[in-house]
């Protein structure tokens, strides 16, 4: 047997388990969902086979066909020709086929056996296609593609054992390589119908419960009706169980400060670890748990299959408003985080749609965004049950993610209305079957954003505390000084500096300063705010939301939350708009529509609420 590092290629048509394959295989923790374009960069794992020859497999971005449309298409396609820069061609491709797809699947196997390069085909979802009563002839599949072909379940342990075996063997022989044109492409229907005809049963088209499900998750009106209440109930969930958690943890923290502080010397020392730690940091850990619930709910509808259906659902509004319904994913990853929600629009194959996707997918409300919501909301909107079931806070909270929506909506529309191409694309999206979630892929989802969340904490968010904390504590005030001794230091002079541009959307120096650090990273805004009225001396009773009870006016409160809607969103948001449209002009525009529109709402907001409340 030969020794030396055998690279694999996986490819084949999006959401037919490449990654799941992957993950089985190497270990990995890469990202599974049931839709179409999950995976838009190519990822790297290796691992040893028993042979003790170690394998190295490559992830890459589902490809409906070569001829490759979106960016993301096209990087699989250039992996596969040895032309990605630096990379030589895999030894070895593994096409993943979804076993019961094939009529679909089978055309992008035919492609890639032209390539003329080794091919082993994965007959993925065994388990699935059994249970739909599909019987598929493996042997004769396999003399008739000339290709070798193994069956594998990629989500159960000891589901790929059989294709290990069979790469860890000799390498199949390389078929012969066809030319690619589109006449000889046009042939590929044909004997894809042969090869069905000859090797698969199907008892029926589709599986039945699918079709009953979607008799109401697709119809125009119920349909509608049930994504409504599914949102709403998810953002009340999070309500009801996230924040009980997160106070708990606030609390602990509160507690153990006061603790600390006890036993450390008076000084500067004392300041840094009570204000700047305990406050700055233990009140953003504290709201872990609200950021986790929220995406249990996101990645059992990832698991699902729901999500492409609200696609759907949505695609005639998407339209209207001058996106896609191939918008919806890339916009609902944006709750997470725009970064890979913009990284996502990489599946949207018009330049034009891409762009506009982009440019909105920042006003989606990025979890980051959530400590600061949960944290004004806790302290000014009362618990109160809206008609006896719903608590307000939940409703508040679900309102701003509609604000988000809706104002990403009308950007949208500004641009569809400002832009000459007037043209619409018909959404082409494939519906994949409904799944029970897998309990190890959403483990991993949660794990994942658990883990970026305390990347994020104990590294910028971090030091932008400690620095808050610096300027807020230095200089220290002059003998004889009567005021508070934060008014000397530099974050005094800094924040009223700021606060004659924020004044009239009703921010407070304290506020103003805060949105400095926000601008690197969300969740400082708390940080810092927890930390400045705690070198004050105002959140040692109480906590941080009694602080700002007394601080702010509920007009004051509502300005801010609508601002952190709206406003300029990160910097690595900035920059990776920079990176994916390869244009400063399009981080000038997203940074100045924002401004200006968070700007504006602030201000109404804020002078509404004056005058009412
Ligand atoms: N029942 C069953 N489900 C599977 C199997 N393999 C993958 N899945 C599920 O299929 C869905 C798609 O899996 P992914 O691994 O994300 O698919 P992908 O091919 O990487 O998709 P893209 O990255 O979009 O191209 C997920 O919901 C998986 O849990 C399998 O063998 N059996
Ligand atoms: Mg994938």
């Amino acid at each position: 047997m030969s020794t030396g590092t055998l690279r694999i290629a996986l490819v084949g048509n999006p959401n037919c388990g490449k990654t799941a394959l992957f993950n089985q295989l190497t270990g990995g923790r890469q990202k599974v969902a049931n839709y179409a374009g999950v995976t838009v960069e190519r990822k790297e794992g290796r691992f040893t086979a028993p042979s003790g020859r170690v394998l190295q497999i490559l992830d890459l971005p589902g490809t409906y066909s070569f001829d490759a449309a979106s960016p993301d298409e096209q990087i699989t396609r250039d992996v596969l020709e040895g032309n990605y820069p630096g990379e030589a061609a895999p030894d070895l491709i593994i096409c993943v086929a979804d076993a019961t797809n094939l009529r679909l699947h089978l055309r992008f196997v035919l492609e890639v056996k032209r390539l003329g390069r080794p091919v082993v085909l994965a007959l993925n979802m065994m388990d699935a296609a059994r249970r739909r009563g599909i019987v598929i002839d493996v042997p004769e599949l396999q003399r008739r593609l000339g290709l070798p072909v193994v069956e594998t379940i990629a989500v159960r342990r000891g589901g790929t054992r059989a294709l290990v075996e069979r790469v860890d063997g000799t390498l199949p022989e390389a078929p012969q390589a066809l030319p690619d044109d589109a006449a000889s492409r046009a042939d590929l229907h044909a004997e894809v119908r042969e090869l069905l005809a000859a090797t698969v049963t199907m008892p029926r088209a589709t599986a039945a419960i699918d079709d009953a499900l979607d008799r109401w998750a697709l119809h125009p009106v119920f349909g509608l009706a049930i994504l409504a209440v599914v949102m709403f109930l998810v953002f009340q969930a999070v309500y009801a169980s996230g924040k009980p958690m997160s106070d708990a943890i606030g609390a602990g923290f509160s507690w153990l400060g006061v603790h600390v502080a006890a036993i450390l010397p008076p000084g500067p020392l004392q300041g840094l670890i009570v204000s700047g730690l305990f406050g700055g940091i233990g009140t953003v850990l504290g709201f872990l748990p609200v950021i986790l619930v929220l995406f249990f709910f996101i990645l059992m509808l990832e698991e699902s299959g729901y999500l492409p259906r609200a696609a759907f659902l949505l695609d005639r509004l998407m339209v209207s408003v001058g996106l896609t319904g191939r918008s919806f994913i890339p916009l609902l990853s944006s709750f997470a985080c725009a970064i890979p929600g913009i990284m996502g629009t990489r599946s949207i194959t018009d330049p034009r749609d891409r762009l506009a996707t982009i440019l909105v997918a920042p006003l989606m409300t990025c979890s980051a965004r959530l400590p600061v919501y949960a944290l004004l909301i806790g302290a000014f909107i009362p618990a109160h049950r809206v008609f006896g079931v719903f608590n307000l806070q939940g409703v508040v909270l679900f309102a701003l993610y509609a604000a988000g929506i809706v104002g990403a909506m009308t950007v949208a529309w500004v641009i569809k209305r400002i832009r000459r191409d007037k043209s619409e694309h018909a959404l082409l999206m494939e519906l994949p079957s409904y799944r029970m979630p897998q309990a190890r892929d959403v483990a991993i989802g949660l794990w994942e954003r658990g883990a970026i969340f305390l990347k994020r904490l104990t590294g910028v968010i971090l030091a932008l505390t400690v620095l808050m904390w610096f300027i807020s504590t230095f200089p220290a005030p002059p003998a004889g000084a009567t005021g508070a001794a934060i008014n000397y230091s530099f974050a005094g002079y800094l924040g009223r500096f700021l606060q004659h541009l924020f004044a009239p959307l009703g921010f407070n120096w304290q506020i103003s300063l805060s949105l400095i650090p926000a601008f690197a990273a969300r969740e400082t805004a708390v940080a810092t705010l927890a930390t400045v009225y705690a070198v004050s001396g105002d959140a040692q009773a109480g906590g941080l939301a009694h602080a700002l009870t007394a601080n702010f006016s509920l007009a004051t409160s509502l300005s801010l939350l609508v601002w952190f809607a709206f406003a300029p969103q990160c910097m690595s948001t900035l920059a990776v708009i920079r990176r994916e449209t390869n244009s400063w002009r399009n981080v000038a525009i997203s940074f100045g529509y924002m401004f200006v529109f968070a700007y504006a709402a602030s201000f109404a907001t804020y002078q509404v609420a004056r005058l009412f409340l």
